[in-house]
């Protein structure tokens, strides 16, 4: 569907009028997206902010710029080791902050590139996108997108291999203090197993967990339920809900889904399976770790993107 938007937009979006968008998302984590194709929108925190609100604004849980890599620095980093990496995902979070990387975000990009005709793609076929936490390949698969996350790892991983959890997690209505492990995936996540999904359920998720030790730069918290029986035709399955850092509880996270998949298998233990299905409010993403190579185990996010409209800022 593609429909015209105006908006009436505040004084801090006035630099912003005209400006085309679309509004997209990924399992229910949406984004307001803008082609950037000449580098010249260097959207501020507080315009970004307004953008997303969804009273005030366009809404989403973030804004997601598509801009050729070699108008930024990061981006001119990545073209001298990967000059096929010619857009960059510029997203930020709701609040205006900047994160490495959005799961969910990089294929609602690589779709926006395809609906905006800044890229061709066919089924099979890959794209290259810079981020802030590397260049992820992304292909193009029947009903979606798998991305090439890079490899999955530990942030505190003396602490991680001697007790398999590394950090203390309490939230609002959580009963007590529950042990975690916080895993990169190129942000930062840290994920906790609840007891059954009545618990997961009755979590409000309106106030930002309290995580010790935090991860320098913060956390994303993913509260997660294995299925039971875990493992059904070789793929193990989780549910998850997410409170993301710089935005609050959303309805999927996809380095999230990719970082609870790793923990559930990393506790239990070496003959966990390398597919999994990860349920979150929004839909189902895939996660699969591909074998360990010289930087680690790859991790494989698939999953579906929208766009749902598109528009015009007044
Ligand atoms: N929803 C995203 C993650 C977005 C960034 C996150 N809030 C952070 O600050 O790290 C995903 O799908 O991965």
């Amino acid at each position: 569907m593609t429909e015209t938007v105006a908006m009436h937009a505040p004084t801090v979006l006035a630099g912003l009028r005209g400006l085309e968008f679309a509004k997209g998302h990924g399992t229910g984590n949406d984004f307001v997206l803008i082609a950037d194709a000449e580098g010249v929108r260097d959207v501020t925190d507080e315009q970004v902010a307004v953008l997303c609100d969804r009273h005030q604004g366009i809404g989403g849980d973030g804004l997601i710029r598509a801009v050729p890599s070699r108008f930024l620095p990061e981006g001119q980093a990545l073209l001298e080791t990967d000059p096929d990496a010619e857009w960059f995902m510029d997203y930020r979070n709701n609040d205006g902050s900047i994160a490495e990387m959005c799961g969910n975000g990089v294929r609602a990009f690589v779709h926006f590139l395809l609906d905006s005709s800044l890229a061709e793609l066919p089924e099979g076929g890959s794209l290259r996108i810079g981020t802030r936490a590397g260049v992820k390949e992304v292909t193009r698969i029947p009903g979606g997108y798998a991305v090439d996350m890079g490899p999955w790892g530990f942030i505190h991983p003396e602490e991680a291999e001697e007790r398999a959890v590394d950090s203390i997690v309490s939230a609002r209505g959580l009963e007590g203090e529950r042990p975690a492990l916080s895993i990169t995936m190129g942000n930062p996540h840290t994920v906790l197993a609840l007891a059954g999904l009545d618990e997961l359920s009755a979590l409000p998720l309106t106030e930002i967990p309290t995580v010790h030790p935090l991860p320098p730069h913060g956390t994303n918290v993913e509260f997660v339920v294995p299925a039971e029986p875990l493992v059904h035709d070789g793929v193990g399955r989780v549910s998850m809900r997410v409170h993301e850092r710089g935005v609050g509880e959303t309805q999927s996270c996809g380095t999230g889904a990719c970082a609870a998949a790793a923990a559930i298998r990393y506790w239990a233990g070496p003959a966990a399976p390398a597919q999994w299905q990860v349920s979150v409010p929004g839909g189902v993403v895939g996660v699969t770790f591909l074998p360990a190579g010289a930087d680690g185990e790859h991790v494989i996010l698939s999953g579906p993107a929208t766009i749902v409209a598109r528009g015009r800022l007044g």
